[in-house]
């Protein structure tokens, strides 16, 4: 857990229900990279997300996570332009025909959970919810950089920091940053909830998520609430 003042307080009670959102994890470092998802899919299903709108997918390593972010944020606006559900933002790229649509089957974690199911057009029913297709609310981007002897660590770590905020920015879509940038193995273990004195910061990032594509919503409808008197 957390010890003094470090982290983000309590997770706000948000209903995530009708979110969409995509997870893009490296396989590099796999081991701790599982946890770090599994942390991030629980967050998420406790604040109502459908698992069938948890959208997982993998690239080799953290340097691939930015422009898989874009892409896979293109593709579902194309992907909601086709089907009608522009998501959230409503701001569309263009159409296409055939884009098929990555859904994770039952939830699963990992690149073994990736599943490809071509894109069916419109909401579709399914049992205890209803799956959406279209614009992601939010995407977390998941990594674990370790140092080595070079400087090589320092090249990834700075270019997917600034390419994952650029994203974000670009698209105006919550970009969470779920990359651990760690000096050697214990520290990784420790912010992957895998040793006694650890905290996983991959719930974290799924609470981020929830809030950030909450908030992103109410303000793009215009509604601009306060959660505390002045
Ligand atoms: N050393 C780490 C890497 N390196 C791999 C790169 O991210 C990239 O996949 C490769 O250079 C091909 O473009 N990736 C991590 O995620 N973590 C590391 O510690
Ligand atoms: C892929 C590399 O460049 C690799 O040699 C980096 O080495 P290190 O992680 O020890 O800095």
């Amino acid at each position: 857990m957390f010890s003094g003042v470090k982290g983000p307080g309590g997770s706000q009670k948000l209903d995530g229900s009708s979110l969409r959102v995509a997870i893009v994890h490296a396989r590099w470092n796999t081991t701790l990279i599982e946890p770090l998802v599994a942390g991030a899919i629980s967050r998420l299903k406790a604040a109502n997300v459908h698992p069938e709108n948890i959208i997982v997918t993998s690239v080799p390593g953290s340097w691939e996570l930015p422009v898989a972010v874009q892409r896979l944020y293109a593709g579902s606006q194309i992907q909601g332009s086709t089907t009608g559900i522009g998501g959230a933002s409503g701001d569309l790229l263009g159409s296409a025909t055939d884009l098929p649509s990555l859904v994770v089957q039952g939830g699963g974690t990992g690149s073994s959970g990736d599943g490809l199911l071509s894109a069916g057009g419109g909401k579709k029913k399914s049992e205890g919810g209803e799956k959406k297709e279209g614009t992601f609310d939010a995407i977390i981007a998941i990594g674990v950089l370790i140092k080595g002897e070079t400087v090589h660590f320092e090249h990834i770590a700075e270019s997917v920091s600034r390419g994952l905020m650029r994203v974000q920015l670009d698209f105006g879509v919550p970009v969470i940053f779920g990359l651990l940038t760690v000096l050697n193995e214990e520290q990784a273990k420790k912010r992957a909830g895998l040793t006694e004195d650890g905290h996983n910061h991959g719930e974290d990032w799924g609470d981020a998520a929830v809030e950030m594509a909450v908030k992103r919503k109410q303000w793009g409808e215009g509604a601009i609430v306060t959660e505390r008197a002045a």
